[in-house]
């Protein structure tokens, strides 16, 4: 299971499920925090957004999941303008796995389930290692088994594009690589992914396109493969490789 070739440029058929034209977006009066991004996300790719801190990958995902409105500029969702909040971008097939990971800790994880309206099976079928745990508080999980269900609640519902910030934050390579292969296999069966990584070198094995953002635009943009390729020379200036 790896990632497959899609290109980084060029003319694709179809419509994007997400995309961006001449993004900004800020907090408060401070000045824009991510400036003019242009970006698409396509189905069955997973695309990367590498950055040193406060780079605005995180703004960036917020501004696209409708979560923050941006100041200017467009998002469309399956090629119609939108500017609809995140609850209604979600019922429509957008789900976003925040950095707090949204998992409800004196819940039961089947109730975590059930309030993120997931189909229980299906999220068993992608983490199985989670059926034992059903009944208990989520709060006596480990953060690798948190993590696991918010993934699993938002694949659950057979969502178009999966945007996630920072899933493996924390954890273990092993359990990271767990993760980002069921986002990869969410990927290989359609699902369009924008994925936030500190992981770089894990995050570089899954993504098919890498963009990496600095002082709030895009710095560089290309094939995994390329990044891959040459890490040193693509990534080095702007990043540490972890
Ligand atoms: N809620 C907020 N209110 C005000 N400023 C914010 C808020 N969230 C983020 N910022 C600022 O926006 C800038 C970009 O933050 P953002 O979280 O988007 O970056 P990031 O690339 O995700 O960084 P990190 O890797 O540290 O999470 C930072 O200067 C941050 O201080």
């Amino acid at each position: 299971m790896g990632p497959r070739a899609v290109p980084d440029a060029g003319p694709r058929s179809g419509t994007p499920v997400l995309s961006a034209r001449g993004l900004s977006a800020g907090y408060g009066d401070a000045g824009p925090v991510v400036r003019d991004l242009d970006l698409e996300l396509w189905p069955g790719e997973v695309v990367t957004l590498l950055g040193p801190n406060g780079a605005g990958k995180t703004t960036t995902l917020l501004a696209l999941s409708g979560a923050l409105q941006p100041r200017s500029g467009v998002v469309r969702w399956g090629g119609q303008i939108t500017t609809a909040p995140l609850h209604q971008r979600a019922r429509a097939g957008l789900a976003l796995v925040p950095e707090d990971k949204s998992v409800i800790m004196n819940l039961t994880v089947r109730e975590n389930l059930r309030i993120g309206r997931a189909d229980v099976g299906l999220a068993l079928e992608t983490f199985p290692e989670l059926e034992s745990h059903l009944d208990r508080r989520a709060g006596l999980l480990s953060g690798g088994q948190q993590q696991m269900v918010a993934l699993a609640r938002a694949l659950a519902r057979r969502p178009a594009a999966l945007l996630a910030d920072e899933l493996s934050l924390g954890l273990a390579p092993r359990l990271a690589e767990r993760l980002l292969g069921v986002v990869r296999a969410a990927a290989d069966g359609g699902l369009a992914v924008l994925l936030v990584e500190q992981h770089v070198r894990s995050a570089l094995t899954v993504a098919d396109r890498v963009i990496v953002l600095r002082h709030g635009q895009i710095a560089w943009s290309g094939s995994a493969e390329r990044a891959r390729e040459a890490p040193d020379v693509l990534l080095g200036a702007y990043l540490p490789l972890a």
